[in-house]
This record gives C-alpha cells, sequence and structure tokens, in this order.
C-alpha cells in the first residue's frame, strides 16, 4: 500500500503489556444488501487497558464494537474475521451463551443516557433491580452497594438520587448512573460510545476522567469511541482511526498524535490542536 493511503499500523505496539482480553482480526460486517460496511478491522486490547476508535460518522466504528457485544442492527451481520473474548469466540456464542456475557462482562454506554433507563422507575430501583436479579445480592445489600457506586462516581447526596427519576438527573448524572450499571456486576471490559457526545464541555472532561478512574480502579479495559479526537485522545493508550470501514491508523495515542503517517489522521490532529479539549479547558482556566 502506498505510504500515504494504506493502513499504518504501528504492530505491536497496539497492545501494551499484559494479556489481550480483546482481539478482533480481519472484522468484515455487511448489510443486508450485502455492502460492505465495516471490512478487516484488526485490533487488540489488553486486560485493564485502554483503546480509542475515532472516525468520522459513518466510518463503522459503532458497528465494530458491537459486534463485541452481540448486537448489530437487524439484517447486519459479521460476514467474516474473528471477534475473541477472553479466549472466546463472540461470532459462535448463542443467544443464551450472550446472556452471561454482555451486561456482566462486558459493559457498554452510549450517548443518550436517557433513553436506556426506565422514565417512570427511579434510577436508585433499575440499578438495584441489576444487582439484585443478575448480581445474586439481597435488597440491603443491593441498596447499600447501588449508593456506594454512585458515591464512588462522583455523585453527591447519593440517598436522594436513587429515589429520583430520570427526568429529574441531568445529562451528566445520568451518564453517571448508566456507568454505575455498566460496571455494577464487575465487568472486565466497558465500551463506551460517543458517551460523553451530548454533554456540555467541562461535563464531558469530567465523565471522560471518570472512565479512566474507573478503569484503573475496577481494573477493567476500556474503548472508548468518538468522532471526536479530543475525546478519545485524552486518556486513551492505543488509538484506532477508522475511516469508510477500514483502520487507516493503529497505534499509541502519543505516537499518534505526534507523529500522524496518514492523510486523514493528520487532518483530525490538525484539528485537534486547534480545537482541542484541553486547550479549551486550560483557556478556561486562564480567563477565570
Ligand atoms: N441498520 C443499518 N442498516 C444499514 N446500514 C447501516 C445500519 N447501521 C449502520 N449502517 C451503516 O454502516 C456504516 C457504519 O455505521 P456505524 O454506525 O458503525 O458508523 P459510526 O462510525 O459509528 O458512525 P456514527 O458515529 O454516526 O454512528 C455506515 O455507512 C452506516 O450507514
Amino acid at each position: 500500500m502506498s505510504a500515504d493511503t494504506g493502513t499504518h499500523d504501528r504492530g505491536p505496539a497496539a497492545v501494551t503489556a499484559g494479556e489481550a482480553l480483546v482481539q478482533v482480526d480481519a472484522l468484515r460486517i455487511e448489510a443486508p444488501d450485502g455492502r460492505e460496511l465495516v471490512s478487516g478491522v484488526s485490533f487488540e486490547l489488553a486486560r485493564g487497558g485502554s483503546l480509542g476508535i475515532v472516525g468520522e460518522s459513518g466510518s463503522g466504528k459503532t458497528l465494530t464494537t458491537r459486534s463485541l457485544l452481540g448486537l448489530l442492527p437487524h439484517g447486519i451481520s459479521v460476514t467474516g474475521g474473528s471477534v475473541v473474548f477472553d479466549g472466546m469466540d463472540l461470532r459462535a456464542l448463542r443467544r443464551t451463551q450472550w446472556e452471561q456475557v454482555r451486561g456482566s462482562r462486558i459493559g457498554a454506554v452510549f450517548q443518550d443516557p436517557a433513553s436506556y433507563l426506565n422514565p417512570s422507575i427511579a434510577v436508585g430501583k433499575q440499578l438495584t433491580e441489576v444487582l439484585r436479579v443478575r448480581g445474586g445480592l439481597s435488597r440491603s445489600a443491593a441498596r447499600e452497594r447501588a449508593a456506594e457506586l454512585l458515591g464512588s462516581l462522583g455523585l453527591h447526596q447519593v440517598d436522594l438520587v436513587l429515589t429520583q427519576y430520570p427526568h429529574e438527573l441531568s445529562g451528566g448524572m445520568l451518564q453517571r448512573v448508566l456507568l454505575a450499571i455498566a460496571i455494577c456486576l464487575g465487568p472486565e471490559l466497558l465500551i463506551a460510545d460517543e458517551a460523553t457526545t451530548a454533554l456540555d464541555v467541562t461535563v464531558q472532561a469530567d465523565v471522560l476522567d471518570l472512565f479512566e478512574t474507573v478503569r484503573v480502579r475496577e481494573g477493567l479495559a476500556l474503548v472508548l469511541v468518538s468522532h471526536d479526537l479530543a475525546v478519545v485522545s485524552r486518556s486513551t493508550e492505543n488509538l484506532l482511526v477508522m475511516r469508510d470501514g477500514v483502520v487507516v491508523e493503529a497505534g499509541p495515542t502519543a505516537q499518534v498524535l505526534a507523529d500522524p503517517r496518514h492523510p486523514y489522521t493528520r487532518l483530525l490532529v490538525e484539528h485537534h490542536d486547534a480545537y482541542s479539549l484541553a486547550g479549551y479547558l486550560e483557556k478556561e482556566t486562564a480567563d477565570v
């Protein structure tokens, strides 16, 4: 491939120390009409590691991560390659087997947290339900654990929050509740797909920092997906840059930012330098 347009993969550096928890190899995903939406995507993620996936809308980021959750839209299917989680071939899982993995071993948070919560049930009940039904905790242990989790995710007045309904909480609070639900069963992998996109920029920074705190504290691996390089590069160790269903560049985040090799990555980095979230926050602090 030409130096300017091929995939720029810095090789094994894409996985940090430790055993690979996720291995995606030559993944292909097709639309019902046979159109290839994801073509030959490969990456590895170490246990406890972090990976950012960046690319414009429609580049295939979401479909790629949905294949790790067994949640592809109707009619869309994985037609090639392998998706392995902790040595398990996820393509071979049956519906009942997915129930043992999704939510308990692989958690996820998405954009628009309100749509993932029941508007007519207090958020505390929605969290304790998961802890009771799937986590096997008693009613009182679940309540205690729910309060402890929400507190550890930066929510104040947790006893009040537990009794509130989704419409009573801000976007940042809702995302923290969703995050609590996503990690309450102790998953090894957390996928955050455009999870901060709808939030104000300062709240976005707080929630991104929280993902990083949770990754380190819980020892889970994190896949952070966004169209915004500032979001995925804030704390991830490795980066995949996707365009039109393919990975155009991959490597350690710091290296990709310092020395982008693909023209598309260069464009992203130039834009990122001009409008970076970090730069915005520095400016904001300086203005105070
Ligand atoms: N249900 C669907 N039916 C047909 N095509 C789809 C469907 N879902 C996604 N696609 C197509 O698959 C491609 C990749 O979509 P995907 O959602 O993975 O992109 P993305 O990079 O996550 O973008 P976005 O951030 O907008 O979701 C796009 O061309 C999209 O139009």
